[in-house]
């Protein structure tokens, strides 16, 4: 059984004082659907506003989808009580500055987790509290210093230590590393990494940055506009990316080990308050036909790479379905 089972999952956002003539309303996730298996890293990637962070916040319920379900091990999301929550998923945001209460002690913000949801006797709890800092590399001196007496590394740490404080076994990422000065980024990645090594975890990680998603993932999902419009194991990327918009994103951040030919694409990303019919990448992409205006490309492709696309890019060997 799959640890986790987004099936049909739409977010819409109902904005207020939006226009009468305009649409009130952002369909933030359409029909996003995927699977994650225990141990297995799947990375988000696409460009701003195509609905990443909301499938994070999905997916840790943070965010109530307005049609469709999300099951950890078979159990709808909205039936696990607090304290199973806690042990199923954890999240690291974007900015720890912001994400961490900036007048808790770090050791008060780790043993938080405990006490709310009562694991163990106080002195476990604070035994679970050292495990913590060790397992993310925090040395014990720092227990008693406030977030801003940190680093932007360290507070990053201490977000992620966070996290795991109930043994989740799944962590979702939301562009953990995009606040961080570059010098530190390598390290909180390698961190993720070897965390994921030690407690097998599985981790969903979101990134605009596809290089690094490719680093870290075996597997990645690509969104536009709310979509999810191809889904493929990472070692097959980029050389087998079927859909162009996957194709357009390596091309965008080229890389010397993978190298892709150049993609550009025509036009801004259309408003998500309305997107375009037929295909929605349609607008942009350089393989559009007049058909790709008229319906919705249909799910195509075996389970371990599908993709929304009627003119994909299939290398010759490889076989689509
Ligand atoms: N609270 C909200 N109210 C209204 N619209 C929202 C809200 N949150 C997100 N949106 C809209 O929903 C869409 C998806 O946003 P989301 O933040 O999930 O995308 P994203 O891919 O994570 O973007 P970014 O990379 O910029 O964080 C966007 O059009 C965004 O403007």
């Amino acid at each position: 059984m799959n640890l986790v089972e987004v099936d049909g999952v739409h977010v819409v956002y109902r904005i207020r004082g939006a226009s009468l003539f305009g649409r009130a309303q952002v369909d933030a996730l359409t029909d996003v659907s995927l699977t994650i298996e225990a141990g297995e890293t799947v990375g988000v990637v696409g460009e701003s506003g195509c609905g990443k962070s909301t499938l994070a916040k999905v997916l840790v319920g943070l965010q109530k989808p307005s049609a469709g379900t999300v099951r950890y091990s078979g159990t709808p999301l909205d039936r696990l009580r607090a304290a199973e929550l806690g042990r199923t998923v954890g999240m690291v945001f974007q900015d720890p500055a912001t994400a961490l209460n900036r007048r808790l002690s770090v050791g008060k913000i780790l043993r938080d987790p405990l006490d709310v949801h009562r694991r163990g006797k106080p002195a476990e709890r604070d035994e679970r509290v050292r495990e913590l800092m060790n397992l993310v590399g925090l040395p014990p001196s720092v227990a008693g210093a406030l977030p801003a007496q940190l680093s932007g590394g360290q507070r990053q740490r201490v977000a992620i230590a966070r996290a795991l404080a109930l043994h989740p076994a799944l962590l979702v990422a939301d562009e953990p590393t995009s606040a961080l000065d570059v010098s530190v980024r390598a390290q909180i990645l390698n961190l993720l990494l070897d965390l994921r090594e030690r407690l097998g975890l599985a981790m969903v990680f979101v990134s605009h940055d596809i290089q690094t998603v490719r680093r870290m993932s075996d597997r990645i999902v690509t969104m536009y506009l709310g979509r999810v419009v191809e889904q493929a194991p990472a070692a097959e990327l980029p050389a087998q990316a079927h859909h162009p918009y996957t194709r357009a994103l390596f091309s965008a951040t080229p890389s010397l080990l993978h190298p892709v030919e150049p993609i550009v694409l025509s036009g801004p990303v259309p408003s998500a308050t309305a997107p375009p019919p037929g295909c929605p990448f349609h607008t942009r992409c350089p393989k559009a036909t007049p058909e790709c205006s008229i319906g919705l490309p249909p799910t195509d492709g075996p389970p371990e790479h599908t993709y929304r696309c009627i003119h994909p890019e299939i290398p010759t060997g490889v076989s689509p379905s």
